[in-house]
């Protein structure tokens, strides 16, 4: 079969991939609009990124952005990078969009590329390379270096993106919903490994999609964050695997949560200075309580079995809001500051390494929030809060409550340790922060682990008898 032509390929492969996308983009843990019916699919940008024949198949690798509209949400982007096959080899048929045989594209079978070495191996070539494919612009940091000889495999995480890993040596995360905007991940993790922190995954190359080359005096839309291939620590452990094992054995986990602690107070310090942070006013933290409340309302409309919690909880958001009304703050800092922050932090997003030094990973915030809710500077304690949810999730988890209240002392001790200040001596921000994370979890888990609810649902029956 002959390869197609660019011109005739976006027509084409739209009506190929169309209701292929409708029965596959469903099953794919990162689609965040399961359950609703999918309406129009536009292709938004289609991209040969190596060209079609030769040893990698009659398509090459094919990149794809595409628009999915679903009635109550607004059209999301998706990234898909796609091979295909007249006959697709037996290690990829579990990666195939539709049937595997026969495929309805000119006779080809369309399949998911990150499962593909041979073309994720492609793609890292492309990466070592800075300048343009068509709208895709791919960047290297000049200190690079990659060693050739590096076999790839996709990574198996529970995950909210998709990461091929390679070697040991580096790991390349694929954001799979993406919007217009520096993706926070990169942002972050490239300000702190600029900074000199240890703290880190470097990156050390990434790619986006960007406008075509200015026709004249158009301003450049922002860059879509696609891809950040960073450094991999091999032989690492994630927090939660280990915390699990620690309730499990009603272990003792102090010293790590107290390192964890201090690695989450460095890294907070080492934004601060980086990026801009700035002291907020009364008006600012009235504000950040009425999105609380404005989150509690909608969540309450989803998820019935917190409404008997509302009215209490809402108490810890007017607390907030009056230390902002008193032009007060949170106790022993004398004021409240806003700052770039992790924005999703829990256990699962720290991994210790074989030195026994905590990194963290996966800065890009809340998955379902808006970009640039995420990228707007917040309270440090919102992190601090996050990681003390998680500590309560492995305990509750595990069954063994009582392991959550050492283990989290011990995490916010840490923290002060470094930091100089103790979130201890802060409830009134510490029970606002906590209830705020609880009220996304249970949403979190009522959509995608409804067996998993009753944790963040105890812990805001605990939070709405007013203990922190
Ligand atoms: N730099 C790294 N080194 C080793 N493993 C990593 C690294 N980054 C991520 N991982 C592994 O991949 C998993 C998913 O990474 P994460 O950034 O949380 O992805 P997502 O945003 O898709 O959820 C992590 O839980 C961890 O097991
Ligand atoms: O890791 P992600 O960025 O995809 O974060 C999402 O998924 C997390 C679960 O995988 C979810 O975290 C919640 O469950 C964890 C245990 O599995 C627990 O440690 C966290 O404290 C709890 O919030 C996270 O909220 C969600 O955004």
């Amino acid at each position: 079969m002959p390869p197609p032509a660019r011109r005739d390929l976006e027509p084409g492969l739209l009506n190929s991939l169309d209701p292929l996308l409708r029965g596959w983009l469903p099953r794919q843990r990162w689609f965040a609009g399961k359950g609703l019916p999918i309406g129009r699919l536009r292709l938004a940008q289609a991209t040969e990124l190596v060209p079609p024949g030769g040893r990698l198949g009659p398509l090459g690798l094919l990149h794809v952005l595409i628009d999915v509209e679903q009635p109550g949400r607004p059209a999301d982007c998706y990234q898909l990078l796609l091979g295909a096959h007249p006959l697709l080899p037996s290690s990829l048929v579990r990666a195939a969009l539709g049937p595997a045989v026969g495929g309805p594209y000119d006779g080809l079978t369309l399949y998911d590329a990150p499962h593909d070495p041979q073309l994720t191996a492609v793609l890292l070539d492309r990466l070592r390379l800075p300048g343009r494919t068509g709208r895709l612009r791919f960047t290297a940091e000049p200190t690079a270096a990659f060693p050739p000889g590096l076999t790839p495999r996709l990574s198996t995480a529970e995950q909210s993106n998709t990461s091929v890993v390679y070697g040991d040596a580096y790991i390349l995360k694929l954001f799979r919903r993406v919007s217009p905007g520096t993706n926070p991940d990169l942002e972050l993790s490239l300000a702190l490994a600029r900074a000199g922190s240890r703290r880190v995954a470097e990156p050390v190359a990434w790619f986006e999609a960007v406008d075509e080359p200015s026709q004249g005096s158009a301003p450049a839309g922002e860059p879509v964050t696609l891809g950040v291939l960073q450094r991999f620590l091999p032989g690492s452990s994630d927090g939660w695997t280990l915390a699990t094992a620690s309730v499990a054995g009603d272990g003792d986990f102090r010293a790590d949560a107290a390192a964890l602690g201090r690695a989450t107070a460095e890294v907070h310090a080492a934004l601060a200075e980086a990026l801009p942070a700035h002291r907020l006013d009364g008006a600012a933290l009235e504000r950040i309580a009425s999105g609380m409340a404005r989150r509690l309302e909608e969540t309450a409309a989803e998820v019935p079995s917190i409404r008997p919690y509302a009215a209490a909880l809402r108490s810890a958001y007017d607390d907030l809001a009056k230390l902002g009304a008193s032009g007060g703050a949170g106790g022993a800092a004398g004021g409240v500051t806003a700052q770039r922050v992790h924005g999703d932090l829990h256990l699962g997003q720290a991994l210790r390494g074989p030195d026994g030094v905590w990194v963290l990973i996966d800065f890009e915030g809340e998955p379902a929030r808006p970009l640039a809710e995420r990228r707007r500077p917040a309270p440090p304690v919102q992190d601090v809060a996050g990681m003390l949810r998680s500590f309560d999730y492995a305990a509750h988890h595990g069954g063994n409550g009582p392991w959550a209240a050492r283990h989290r002392d011990a995490y916010l001790a840490g923290y002060a340790e470094v930091s100089g200040v103790d979130p201890r001596e802060q409830p009134v921000l510490i029970r606002a922060f906590e209830t705020d994370k609880a009220v996304y979890e249970a949403r979190y888990e009522a959509r995608h682990r409804p067996d998993w609810l009753p944790i963040p649902l105890s812990a805001l029956a605990r939070l709405a008898g007013g203990t922190a």
